[in-house]
């Protein structure tokens, strides 16, 4: 039948992958860890697209292509961080029946890719500062279980490679990016996230530091990082010899950032806002904001009912509202109520006999059900105000969500029992990394172990003598952990 066969609460992996499946987002791929992205993912996919790459170019950041293959001897070439990645990487051995002379790795990332070219682009400081983005695929070979959007062996990203003269302009960056990354997740995905730094064992080895926005699931209890944003500081400078000569004429290596969303930021949406019934989808992302259906009645005159959808789609649609009609005579109303409901429609327009005689249609809203008479004058203004109030009711309802769970702890006795209760953990935190690894040691299990998920930049008062509430130690910092994907 139409509806799911698991329950959010029930059971979660399961839900989540009928409801991706059954919202025709996915198909599931007979290589395991693929994804077939459908139309209605893609369109979610242009959506995001279409705000984020008018911004960044207006940050003077153009658009490339690097190719997809990496060789051996240049990826090796950071061995300190490619160490901890180096089972990920998927190798091209052969092509045909003959083996390749030396094998060629599948980017996993590009950094390898691009930098012996900025190496090689960079002089002076004219060049710089030198900042490209490429929007592509990537391979990483994981072997922890695949899920849809979230973790797969192959995702769409963009991937920001930036390079300048000064810390002062990388830093900068660094945050102008992250804060698109905000605006990404609140103002189009409607999912409340955190601006945060990690911590030093949870970085990106091959850079200075790591910034990101992180989401969490209330369902699993898990956080998950929604989108990296980094300063590389001058280490691949050095690695890649990517320097030039100043004003002074001395020769200096450049300061770099890299930075990317992907694919992921949709699987968080999905597992933040669906609900039983299947997808629920902000109105800002969603490729149909409005459908309309007809309702027929015995004899009532359909042509004319279904006359008046047409009509009204056509309105919405002027006014650049994303509005189609179901008019298909093969499936009843109930029907296509649970399909387009499934799909996560946020707004459903039906139209019957009764309508019509009253001159007005009856709106029906996905995120909560209400339902609403509207007269037929004031269709356009109404159904624009009810899109933007959902849009601002699933951020709002998502927020107080989120924040329901986070849970302050100050010692290690109430960390463990928060950990069990699903919270997100606001804890102080002596910023030791024997530390970090201790309390994911001790807390390593079937689920998977606690981890910092990132020191917020909005930092809560930090009294003195406040101690951490793993070590006893004075407290350095407030940071949220959790578990993770
Ligand atoms: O996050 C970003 C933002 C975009 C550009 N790359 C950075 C850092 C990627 C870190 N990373 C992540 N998985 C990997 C997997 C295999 C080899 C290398 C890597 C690797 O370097």
């Amino acid at each position: 039948g139409l509806g799911l066969t698991n329950t959010k609460d029930g059971n979660f992996g399961e839900w989540y992958s009928e409801v991706v499946t059954n919202g025709e987002m996915i198909e599931y791929y007979e290589i395991s860890g693929c994804y077939i992205l459908r139309p209605w993912t893609m369109a979610i996919w242009e959506i995001m697209q279409n705000f984020f790459d008018p911004e960044i170019k207006k940050m003077n950041i153009k658009t490339c292509y690097f190719p997809l293959f990496v060789s051996n001897n240049v990826l090796q070439k950071e061995k300190d961080h490619i160490e901890g990645f180096a089972p990920e990487v998927a190798w091209v051995t052969r092509s045909g029946d003959s083996d390749l002379e030396v094998p060629i790795a599948i980017r996993p990332t590009s950094e390898t890719v691009m930098y012996p070219y900025y190496s090689k682009w960079i002089r002076g400081h004219r060049d710089l500062p030198l900042k490209l983005n490429q929007w592509c695929n990537v391979v990483r070979w994981e072997f922890s279980n695949p899920t849809p959007f979230i973790r797969s062996r192959e995702f769409l990203w963009q991937e920001g490679h930036t390079a300048f003269a000064t810390k002062e302009e990388a830093d900068t960056e660094v945050l102008e990016i992250l804060e698109l990354y905000r605006r990404l997740y609140e103002e189009y995905l409607a999912v409340p996230v955190v601006k945060g730094k990690k911590s030093e064992l949870e970085k990106f080895a091959g850079g200075l530091y790591t910034t990101s926005v992180e989401a969490f699931i209330p369902n699993t209890g898990r956080g998950v990082q929604g989108a990296t944003s980094h300063c590389l500081g001058q280490n691949f400078a050095k690695m890649f010899e990517i320097n030039f000569e100043d004003e002074k004429g001395e020769k200096t290596m450049v300061w770099q950032n890299s930075w990317a969303y992907s694919t992921r930021t949709i699987g968080v949406m999905v597992m933040v806002h669906g609900d039983d019934k299947g997808l629920v989808l902000p109105p800002k992302v969603s490729a149909v904001q409005v459908i309309v259906i007809h309702v027929p009645y015995k004899d009532a005159d359909v042509k004319e009912i279904i006359n008046a959808c047409s009509a009204t789609v056509k309105t919405l649609c002027d006014l650049g509202i994303r509005a189609e009609a179901d008019l298909r005579e093969n499936y009843s109303p109930g029907w296509k109520y649970s399909h387009w409901e499934m799909k996560g429609v946020p707004l459903r327009i039906e139209i019957g006999p009764k309508d019509l005689a009253n001159n007005q249609v009856r709106a029906v809203r996905r995120d909560n059900g209400e339902k609403v008479d509207i007269p037929m004058a004031d269709l356009v203004d109404k159904v624009k105000g009810m899109l933007d109030n959902i849009q601002q009711s699933m951020f709002d309802v998502a927020k107080q969500k989120r924040d329901a769970c986070i849970q302050v702890t100050r010692t290690w006795d109430e960390f463990v029992e928060a950990l069990g209760q699903k919270k997100l953990i606001l804890a102080p935190w002596c910023d030791e990394e024997e530390v970090e690894k201790e309390v994911k040691a001790k807390t390593k299990g079937e689920i998977g172990a606690a981890k910092t998920l990132c020191s917020p930049f909005d930092q809560p008062e930090l009294p003195e003598g406040t101690l951490c509430f793993a070590s006893g130690k004075p407290a350095k910092k407030w940071t949220y952990w959790g578990r993770s994907y």
